[in-house]
């Protein structure tokens, strides 16, 4: 909810009355102004209450934009029936929609219509502000061609080279029906339900070209994205995003996340590779672990989030300093030792994960874990550090139960739509 001068609450029905969508925005004072000039210019703006990302721009929202509260994760299969004019229209709606509800808008004509049709938008995210929604579009590797070799949308020569199905990882206990898939939105909020609304609607809009596949909800950002942020804790209770890569870091980001213009294609130029691991966690037997365990297992001191070989937060891990009993004060198979840099030709990935709790367990165990998330500039660069994870003693407590892989094309113009140049 935000407000016009005279302090009135605005809603999303409310903004769309007064704004028109248009250059009416502009006339509006305050804070209220300063959103719908957001939704005009492009530009992102908070009012104190909601964030509005932009929807265009160079790069998709919701990789180095500073990550968000809440997560809906959702994986689609293109119907067998659906042609290459039926994605395209699909993908079109999809960004006509998008940039609507990032907005803070309805979809289409509203919740309200003819009352013989169902409305263009479902309702429940009515009066709620944009709540910092991010909705980031992705392609995966069997959009291009099926594993049987069907070129069904002619896309087979347009596929990145780069963009395969993962390999098999040492202790993958993968489910069938959490891998794979065709198309992945990412919606990301501060307000789970416009983060569920955005999915709902999306796949509503999908009907009968593409179904969902597998969808996951998450909590409680693992990472965070921007050095504004403090760092979040995961499910065992660690400062996780640390060393993560930073929207500040604009070094970093053309290195190690978005594709440049020397590895193309033309369409990826901006983009990522977006990789999802669906992470369980033994949740019950890290309970039952010793701090003095833990900390070895990650190389971190739990309270601080401060590397074993000594100082705080931010102080780079030595790992070469030894402790009374000559070995190294971060254990040689301690997480954040397999996952540095140093250990892996000086790769980092952005992660931007989430916590989940699916329930329980017949046993009575918690269904819970890390939704891990990772934007890299090529997939191959997470394969590197996974395989790194081969021998982390953090391995005996987690089980990746679910794992995909997504080109994420770049950020869309005004007036263009999601992918437009890989169908040219
Ligand atoms: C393949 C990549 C990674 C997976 C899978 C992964 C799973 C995972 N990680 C934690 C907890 C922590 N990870 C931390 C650091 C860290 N992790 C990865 C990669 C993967 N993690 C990287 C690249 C890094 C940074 C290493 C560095 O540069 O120092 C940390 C420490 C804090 C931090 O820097 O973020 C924690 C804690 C869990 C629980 C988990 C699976 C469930
Ligand atoms: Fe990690």
């Amino acid at each position: 909810m935000t407000s016009d001068e005279s302090g009135r609450s605005l809603s999303r029905r409310g903004l769309i009355g007064l704004a028109g969508a248009g250059a009416a925005g502009l006339a509006l004072g305050g804070a209220g102004g300063a959103v719908i000039a957001a939704n005009v210019a492009g530009a992102a703006a908070s009012n104190g209450v909601g964030t509005v990302h932009a929807f265009h721009g160079e790069h998709q929202a919701g990789i180095s934009t500073p990550a968000q509260d809440r997560l809906h994760f959702a994986v689609f299969d293109v119907d067998s029936t659906a042609s290459r004019d039926d994605l395209i229209q699909l993908l079109k709606d999809w960004t006509a929609a998008a940039a609507r509800m990032t907005a803070g808008e309805e979809v289409g004509g509203g919740a309200d219509g003819s009352p013989l049709a169902p409305p263009d938008d479902t309702g429940e995210a009515l009066g709620l502000p944009a709540s910092a929604l991010t909705l980031t579009f992705g392609f995966g590797p069997a959009l291009f061609e099926t594993a049987d070799g069907d070129d069904r949308f002619g896309l087979a020569d347009r596929r990145p080279p780069e963009l395969t199905a993962l390999p098999r990882f040492r202790g993958d206990a993968l489910v069938e029906q959490l891998t794979g898939g065709d198309l992945c939105i990412q919606a990301c909020a501060d307000d789970p339900q416009v983060a569920v609304h955005a999915i709902r609607n999306l796949s509503r809009i999908a009907f009968g070209t593409a179904s969902l596949r597998w969808s996951q909800l998450g909590f409680g950002r693992t990472s965070s994205t921007s050095t504004s942020q403090a760092t979040p804790r995961n499910l065992f209770g660690f400062k996780d995003g640390t060393a993560n890569v930073k929207a500040e870091e604009q070094k970093a980001l053309d290195e190690q996340v978005w594709v440049g213009a020397e590895q193309g294609p033309t369409w990826m130029v901006g983009g990522s590779y977006l990789v999802a691991r669906k992470i369980r966690m033994v949740i019950e037997s890290w309970d039952r672990t010793r701090l003095e365990e833990q900390e070895r297992v990650i190389g971190r001191s739990k309270g601080e989030g401060a590397p074993l070989s000594g100082g705080t937060e931010f102080t780079e891990p030595d790992f070469h300093t030894t402790g009374a009993t000559d070995a190294p004060l971060i254990d040689r198979d301690a997480h954040v030792r397999l996952a540095h840099p140093d250990l892996n030709d000086g790769i980092r990935l952005l992660r931007r994960g989430y916590n989940y709790v699916d329930g329980n367990d017949s046993l009575g165990r918690l269904d819970a874990g890390l939704f891990f998330l990772s934007y890299q500039s090529s997939p191959e660069r997470f394969v590197t550090v996974q395989r790194s994870l081969a021998n982390d003693a953090l391995n005996e407590y987690l089980k990746h139960v679910g794992s995909a892989v997504f080109a994420i094309p770049r950020g869309i113009a005004t007036g263009s739509w999601i992918g437009r140049e890989l169908f040219r």
